[in-house]
């Protein structure tokens, strides 16, 4: 597959039948362009994500991407920190992504120790890490299946390891809900979105991403182990939260 990357249109005419958002070929060659109109802050966290590594992981430890998709977040990690500085493992259980995110690391940074494994995330074995990234994959999973995966992850974090969990959240209150939802409707359509193509994706992402609200996502956190867990970012309805095992 060629590594061209496209502006996202997937929506953009009328469907006679909206299928289920998947991560397939067609949103894989226009993924870079929709993550970045479609997320509020998807560039800050990505910067953000490398001073953390910087202050919070020992040299040479292990970081898990997980749900990496092109691999921006270990991208990004490379841009910042030494080719001795960490060891990266990206996951996706997407080919196409998996595959691009392989090429993308062996093209532009050959010198860092940077796999990709096209897998599920919750049936991985885990090895010790030092950081471990979920940056907008668990509202992806089946909410029943969340508590045990993030149980899994506190458990293959080192003393002293942080999880980064980046959501697509949900308010409790309807009114608060409906003030966020409208107005990060208006973000996409500042973005170059129309009302076609926002209304369409809505549809499409309709059982398949689940937000959970903010509050849900520090309980799954400490029903998980975390003692402590921080919400460092947020923006309209999306957040970035880091959770900390005992040093
Ligand atoms: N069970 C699963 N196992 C593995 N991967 C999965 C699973 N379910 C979904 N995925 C993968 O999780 C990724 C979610 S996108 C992450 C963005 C990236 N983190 C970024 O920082 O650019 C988020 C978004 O597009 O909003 C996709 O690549 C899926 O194939
Ligand atoms: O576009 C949306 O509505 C989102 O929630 C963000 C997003 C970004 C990329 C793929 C799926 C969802």
């Amino acid at each position: 597959m060629s590594n061209a990357s496209y502006r996202d249109a997937i929506f953009s005419t009328p469907l006679d039948r909206v299928a289920r958002f998947s991560f397939d070929e067609q949103v894989v060659a226009c993924f870079p362009d929709m993550i970045r109109r479609s997320v509020p802050g998807y560039g800050q966290i990505l910067g953000m994500l490398s001073l953390i590594a910087q202050r919070h992981l020992r040299h040479g430890a292990h970081v898990y991407d997980l749900g990496c998709s092109l691999g921006a977040s270990g991208l990004a990690l490379a841009g910042a920190l030494e080719p001795d500085a960490f060891r990266y493992t990206g996951v996706d259980l997407s080919p196409a992504m998996a595959e691009r995110a392989r090429q993308t690391f062996s093209d532009e940074c050959p010198d860092y120790a940077m796999r990709v494994e096209e897998a599920d995330i919750r049936v991985l074995d885990y090895s010790p890490s030092g950081m471990i990234i979920l940056n907008f994959t668990l509202q992806f999973l089946p909410p029943a299946d969340r508590d045990a995966l993030l149980k899994r992850l506190y458990d293959a974090l080192e003393p002293g390891g942080v999880l980064i969990l980046s959501e697509k959240t949900i308010d409790a209150d309807e009114q608060d809900n409906a003030w966020r939802v409208e107005r990060y409707h208006d973000f996409k359509r500042a973005n170059g979105y129309s009302d076609l193509e926002i209304s369409q994706k809505r549809t499409a992402l309709e059982n398949v991403l689940i937000p959970d609200t903010l509050d849900a996502l520090h309980e799954r956190l400490q029903q998980a182990g975390f003692p402590r867990s921080v919400t460092w970012f947020q923006y309209l309805n999306f957040a970035s939260v880091i959770a900390f095992k005992e040093a």
